[in-house]
Parts: C-alpha cells; structure tokens; sequence
C-alpha cells in the first residue's frame, strides 16, 4: 500500500488558495499512490479570530471537491482536517474520503490547545476518533496535539487499527516532543503512525515540518525535514503482524488492572 503526504505551506486565512494548491499536488501524484494524505487545518491555518468568515460551512465547498477527486484519481484521501462550522460551532474536524468518492469518517478534535488559545475559536469533538476500513485494513486518525494523549491512539489500537494518520500544524520549537510521541506511539501499539505536519509561518508561529512514518517496531521509514513536498512511503502489513508475533504485547494486556 503506497501512501503520499503532502507538508505543506499553508496559507495562511486563504481557503481558495489552499484548495488551488491541493488540487495541483492531487493531480501530479503518480497513480500507484493508493492513499493521499493532508495536513491540519488545510484550508484556513490558524486564522482562528478569522475562522467565522473562513471556516467551510458544513463542509459544503470542500467535501464535493473532495469527494470529486478521490472519485476521479482513484485514490483514497486522509483530507487532514479542516475548519468546519455548523450552526454557530466551529470544529477542527477530520475527514475521510475514500476513491469510491464517499466520506466515510470524521473526527472534531477532542483535545484543544490551550498553548494556542483554540478553545475560545473552536468547540472541541464529543465523540471519540473511530476505526475504518481502507482496502480492508483498520485505520485511525487523531489530530495533531491528540498525539499527547495515549489513550486516544490506544483506543484505536484496541478496535484493532493497524495504521494511525496524524494530520499536524506542529510548530518547529517542540519538533522533539512531536518525534518522540510518534516514536512512542508506534512502538507501544505496534502500529505505523503517519504524520504529515505543514510547513511555513502563521503570523509568528512557524511550522516544523518533519512529515514522517515510524513502523511498528518504531523504526523510522522516512522524513521529509523541513522543505515542502512530498512523502512517498510504502506499507508491509506481513512485516507488521511479525512485529505483533514476535512482542505480543495485545495479549499481555491486564485490561484486570488497569
Ligand atoms: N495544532 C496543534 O494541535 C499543535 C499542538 C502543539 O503545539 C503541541 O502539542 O505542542
């Protein structure tokens, strides 16, 4: 399964432009890329006082291109997240389309920011994430500062989600945390974690960059640094059940404790 990121520059309170770019990074992609990958807040970045103007409303722009894309490219898309609102609410929410052309998984962040103040823009997601399925395999996402909370990306491995997709706008100062919590992540449930995080500034916050996929013993497939562009990585699901053969760590689980 070949999965394509893209980190991008996001622009900064500009939806139009953003799905320009998107759209021109969709149509160069190679065909063999079964699954395309986007970062957090994609069409808005974090404009959050602006996101009443900006926010997609009830996705209405951005999940018929969407879903016109993956239909027309064959290709499944992890659409990172966007700024959503319904009603008077405005969510980071996550979407999921596959190449049949049909969103099939959303997820509203659970866990906002408080470093960034995103509880006075956003309402934060009452549900937890969910597992899907994608070419029949379990898959999870979870966004960006959720990578803090073990027991959201445990409670994806428990519905037995084989890879976990991490849509990031992470900022450059704690790339260290943002690599050791994905490392750890893939290690203790034996899962390739997917992180494509953006690159560039939003006003005096500035993106680190470092897209990358850790496999399920926690070793580092690849990184993409601190440049725009695109990751290309290729999925070995024979290799990941080894991993879960030789460390069985689900059956030495003592769910009787803890
Ligand atoms: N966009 C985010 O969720 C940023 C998270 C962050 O800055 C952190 O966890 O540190």
């Amino acid at each position: 399964m070949k999965i394509a990121l893209y980190q991008m520059h996001v622009i900064p309170g500009k939806p139009e432009e953003n799905m320009r770019k998107i759209s021109q990074w969709f149509d160069q992609l190679s065909e063999e890329i079964d699954i395309a990958v986007l970062p957090e807040m994609w069409n808005t970045s974090y404009r959050l006082s602006d996101l009443n103007q900006l926010a997609d409303e009830e996705g209405n722009v951005i999940i018929p291109f969407l879903k016109k894309k993956a239909k027309a490219l064959n290709k499944h898309i992890i659409a990172g997240s966007i700024a959503y609102k319904k009603g008077d609410e405005i969510y980071n929410r996550a979407l999921v389309i596959n190449k049949e052309g049909n969103c099939i998984n959303t997820y509203d962040k659970a866990h906002l920011v408080p470093m960034l103040n995103e509880h006075h823009f956003l309402t934060s997601g009452e549900k937890k994430s969910t597992v899907y399925q994608l070419d029949e395999i379990e898959m999870g996402t979870i966004i960006c500062y959720d990578l803090r909370f073990p027991e959201l990306s445990r409670s994806l491995a428990l519905e037995d989600a084989k890879v976990i997709f991490v849509p990031a706008q992470w900022p450059k100062s704690r790339i260290d945390h943002w690599k050791a919590l994905l490392r750890a992540r893939a290690i203790e449930n034996q899962v390739y974690m997917i992180a494509c995080n953006s690159v560039g500034y939003c006003d005096e916050s500035e993106f680190g960059g470092n897209s990358l996929v850790y496999g399920p013993d926690g070793s580092l497939i690849d990184n993409l640094y601190y440049d725009e562009g695109t990751l290309i990585v290729d999925l070995d699901f024979d290799a990941q059940e080894q991993i879960r053969e030789a460390i069985p760590i689900f059956n030495s689980l003592r769910t009787d404790l803890y």
